[in-house]
């Protein structure tokens, strides 16, 4: 097998790292921590995951700061090309793998576990045998040889497959432990069994039971015997018993006949006392018969109608003894109705009369309410009357003062047409007529306004014309123009001031005019005011003349309604006082009917009286006749019921006489001789009975007793029985066992020497080919020969046949000592055990750490010797310039310094260059 190439992505110090590695022998060179190891290591977790961190997690492969991480490894086995992918991932502070993938050219396995066994089934190596053979890790080169001799057997056992046969030996160790165990167990429980059928054998049971079984029917036997004769005793006590019981039952019954005569005389005897008594009350009802009798004839000779006593009544004419015979004398009369027949006959009349009473009762009542009605009736007709005059009286006074104030407006009204005639008159010299002062005043008005403005008109012009004259005076005197103000001479303007004078002449008495035409308007315009006035003052009288004469009119009209409603009131009270005189005479009319009325409700209550003295005296007759029909009863009653006791009394005579004879009859066979003879055997059987009694109880005992022990040996017999078939199984069971120990045995020996064979096989051959190589390596004069036993354990001989153990070589020795080990069994794997095995790379890790240069010459030709056996690659990490001289192919690894980050690089390195030019 051999590796293809590797890419690295975010693992440990590689952020991406790729390398393509070719046959032969590949030195990776570097300064130290810059990721030479890593890139091995990288190699060994691809192929194994996990199981290749050792104590590590895979946490720690993902580089610091990322949280994820790629391996991806490309090797071709056997001629097939394989590839092996591993992505990681960061889950909070866990990593964990994501995908696992080994393709094969024909499959794809999936999943860390499946893919780790692939591998360990193509390499036929795990991980432990990764490291112990084809891979020497860091500081692990001398691993084989330090480790304990027992390490030492497993790791190559493993490596060369004997592992498995030790297993297997050891599992048939296990196995043959383990039944030895179960059949120490059977072989102790074979032997207790033996031991207890031994001691059941010792007692010889059937002979015990059959000395029981013997014992118990003597037992029965006696058991049987006492049981019949209890049962004789039993009998004989019965017949005494009963002989005994007859006997008192005949002398009870003779006493209770003794009793019974006793009674019967006490019975016959009280009842004829009873029938004594009887007789007294049958004469005491007879004698009252006679009293009640009497009292209802005088009582029916005191009525006035006479009654007959019914048909009914007669049944007091009848008499057991025949001294009351019937009496005729009260019914007499055939024709007068029955006593009943009287009473129906007043009771109705009663009831008509009683009817009556209640009409007559009703019309007094309601006549007299209709005579109170009338008269209050009459009573407020006459009160509303008083009223109604009231109010005409009323009415007459306001009439009267009504009529006084129709006078006085009358003679106001009057007055006023005076005075609107006095003030129209004021009219006649007037230039004017009546109505039309208003215009009249405003006509004057406006003139006189007229005159006062031509007369400002004028009095302006005036007195501009006098200041032009006083102005021209005063040029003048200068000696200038009075008009232009130019000097005077020869000025055609000296005449213009006596023009203005005249002027000024004029205006005056034009003004004078104006001024007396203005006096003049004054004057009449002062009349007209007058006349205004006086128009204003008749419309205003008229107004009121008007007012008075309405309310005049309203006035006379009130007053004419007053009299009509008077009048009409006065004829309203005649009307009701003349009705109020009506209903009076009408109450006056009913009450003299009432007194009649009256009269005659005095007469029915009398007849009443009458038929009520009548009705009781009959009751009374009625209720005599109801208790004679009672005592009849009651006398028939009494006469029954003696007659009934004689009877009884002479049955309980022949009842006493019967039970007489039977006492006497009983008490004739009384026999006390066999009554004792009874007795003797009663006792005799008793006292049989109270003694067998317990006598059985032990009998039972006994047997029970017999009948327990049997039952425990006929136990103890079926046990010996179980116990024997037990000892034939247990005997089955051991027999099994043994051929089962035998077997394992067998197969521990056999597995034990197998390995022990094959070891041998491989040990002759590892111990040639550890010899051949050490010699290659270690070509030295010292050591004669390396002797490996069946245990693996390495003695070195040196030339002068003393031995030694491989920790007293020196350290480098120790190296090289070592590697030639893992190259002889690198061989020996390669020369195949069970056929040819796979060839992994062999990947050295710093392992000329103790060797001085010579020794590193040494470990050049044995690496070189190695791919002469044909180990297709060899990887190794050294910073030896002897090995780095050795290598085919280069790989430089560095360290960024700012980055941190490892970088691969290809080719001679300067170090080789440097020696290539010395
Ligand atoms: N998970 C990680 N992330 C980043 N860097 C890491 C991680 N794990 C280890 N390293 C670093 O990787 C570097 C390389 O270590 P490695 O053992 O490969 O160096 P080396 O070249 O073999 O050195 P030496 O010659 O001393 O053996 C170390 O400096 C280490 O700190
Ligand atoms: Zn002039």
């Amino acid at each position: 097998m051999r590796v293809d190439s590797l890419s690295l992505r975010n693992f440990k110090c590689y952020a991406e790292a790729d390398l393509g590695l070719e046959h032969g022998v590949t030195v990776v060179h570097g300064v130290n921590g810059s990721g030479k190891s890593t890139l091995l290591e990288a190699v060994f977790f691809a192929l194994y995951g996990s199981k290749a961190l050792d104590d590590r997690t895979l946490d720690d492969v993902i580089t610091i700061g990322e949280d994820e991480s790629e391996v991806d490894l490309a090797f071709t086995h056997d001629g097939t090309s394989y590839r092996i992918r591993r992505e990681l991932k960061l889950r909070g502070d866990r990593a964990t793998t994501t995908k696992c993938v080994l393709e094969t050219p024909d499959d794809t396995v999936e999943g860390a576990r499946d893919v780790r066994q692939e591998v360990t089934k193509l390499l036929r190596m795990d991980a432990d045998a990764f490291v112990n053979c084809a891979y020497v890790r860091q500081g692990e080169v001398n691993k084989l040889i330090h480790a304990s001799p027992r390490e030492r057997q497993d790791m190559i056992d493993d490596l060369l497959q004997l592992g498995a046969l030790e297993e297997y030996r050891e599992r048939a160790s296990e196995a043959r432990l383990g039944v030895k165990d179960v059949l120490d167990r059977q072989e102790g429980a074979l032997e207790k069994l033996r031991e207890q059928i031994e001691t059941k054998e010792d007692k010889d049971l059937p002979e015990r039971l059959n000395a029981l079984e013997t014992r118990r029917a003597d037992v029965v036997a006696e058991i049987d015997n006492f049981e019949s004769q209890r049962e004789a005793a039993r009998e004989t006590l019965e017949d005494a018993t009963e002989v005994l019981e007859r006997h008192e039952e005949t002398r009870e019954e003779i006493t209770a006949l003794k009793g019974d005569v006793e009674e019967l005389r006490e019975t016959i005897s009280a009842t004829e006392r009873e029938r004594e008594r009887f007789l007294e009350t049958i004469q005491d009802l007879e004698s009252e018969r006679e009293s009640v009798l009497e009292e209802r004839t005088s009582l029916l000779e005191d009525l006035e109608e006479p009654v007959s006593l019914s048909a009914g009544g007669g049944g007091y004419s009848d008499g057991v003894d025949g001294s009351d015979g019937p009496n005729d004398a009260e019914s007499a009369d055939e024709n007068a109705p029955t006593v009943d027949a009287r009473i129906d006959t007043l009771e109705s009349r009663d009831d008509e009369l009683r009817d009556q009473l209640e009409e007559i009762r009703v019309e007094i009542t309601e006549t007299s309410g209709e005579v109170d009605r009338l008269r209050t009736r009459a009573d407020e007709l006459e009160s509303e009357a008083d009223e109604k005059q009231a109010t005409i009286d009323d009415l007459a006074e306001t009439i009267e003062a009504e009529a006084e104030t129709i006078e006085r407006r009358e003679e106001t009204l009057s007055d006023l047409e005076d005075e609107i005639e006095a003030q129209r008159n004021r009219f006649e010299d007037a230039p004017i007529a009546f109505g039309d002062a208003d215009d009249h005043r405003d006509e004057l008005a406006t003139q006189r306004d007229e005159y006062k403005s031509d007369l400002a008109t004028v009095t302006a012009r005036i007195e501009a014309v006098e200041a032009s004259i006083e102005e021209g005076e005063a040029l003048l005197e200068e000696g200038k123009c009075p008009e232009c103000g130019q000097p005077v001479e020869d000025s055609p303007h000296v005449d213009v001031l006596d023009e203005r004078r005249e002027e000024l002449a004029d205006l005056e008495a034009e003004r004078d005019d104006i001024e007396a035409d203005l006096a003049d308007a004054e004057t009449r315009l002062e009349r007209a005011e007058e006349l205004v006035e006086v128009e204003s003052e008749v419309a205003e009288l008229e107004g009121n003349r008007e007012n008075v004469a309405q309310l005049l009119d309203e006035k006379r009209e009130t007053i004419a309604e007053r009299r009509e409603r008077r009048d009409e009131l006065g004829e309203r009270v005649e009307d009701l006082r003349e009705t109020a005189t009506d209903k009076r005479d009408e109450a006056d009319d009913l009450e003299e009917g009432l007194a009649e009325t009256r009269e005659r409700l005095g007469d029915l209550n009398g007849e009443r009286a009458e038929i009520k003295a009548e009705l009781e005296t009959l009751e009374s007759v009625a209720s005599l006749t109801d208790r004679l029909e009672e005592l009849a009863g009651d006398l028939e009653r009494a006469r029954t019921e003696r007659a009934n006791k004689a009877e009884l009394n002479e049955e309980r005579r022949t009842r006493l006489s019967d039970k007489r004879e039977r006492k006497r009859a009983l008490e004739d066979e009384f026999d006390e001789g066999r009554i004792e003879d009874a007795r003797e055997k009663k006792r005799n059987a008793e006292h049989y009975l109270e003694q067998v009694e317990p006598k059985l109880q032990e009998l039972e005992e006994k047997r029970e007793g017999i009948q327990n022990a049997i039952g425990a040996v006929e136990q103890e017999l079926e046990d010996l029985e179980d116990l024997r078939t037990d000892l034939e199984r247990v005997e089955d069971r051991v027999a099994d066992l043994r051929s089962l120990y035998d077997e394992a045995e067998t197969l521990q020996a056999t597995y034990g020497d197998l390995r022990a064979e094959l070891r041998q096989r491989n040990v002759e051959t590892l111990e040639r080919l550890l010899n051949e190589t050490f010699d290659l390596v270690y070509q030295n004069d010292s050591y004669a020969a390396i002797d490996l036993d069946g245990d693996y354990r390495l003695t070195v001989y040196q030339k002068d046949g003393e031995a030694l153990e491989p920790e007293q070589l020196s350290g480098g020795e120790r190296a090289l000592f070592n590697l030639s080990l893992r190259c002889a069994i690198y061989r020996l794997l390669a020369e195949g055990v069970e056929g040819s095995a796979p060839m992994p790379p062999l990947i050295l890790d710093e392992p000329t750490v103790f060797l001085d240069s010579g020794h590193v010459t040494q470990l050049v030709s044995l690496i070189e010797s190695m791919r002469d056996l044909g180990v297709e690659q060899i990887v190794v990490v050294s910073h030896d310039e002897e090995l780095v001289g050795a290598a085919d192919d280069l790989v430089r690894v560095e360290k960024d310094a700012t980055s941190n980050r490892s970088r691969l690089e290809r080719g001679e390195p300067p170090e080789a260059a440097l020696l290539a030019s010395d």
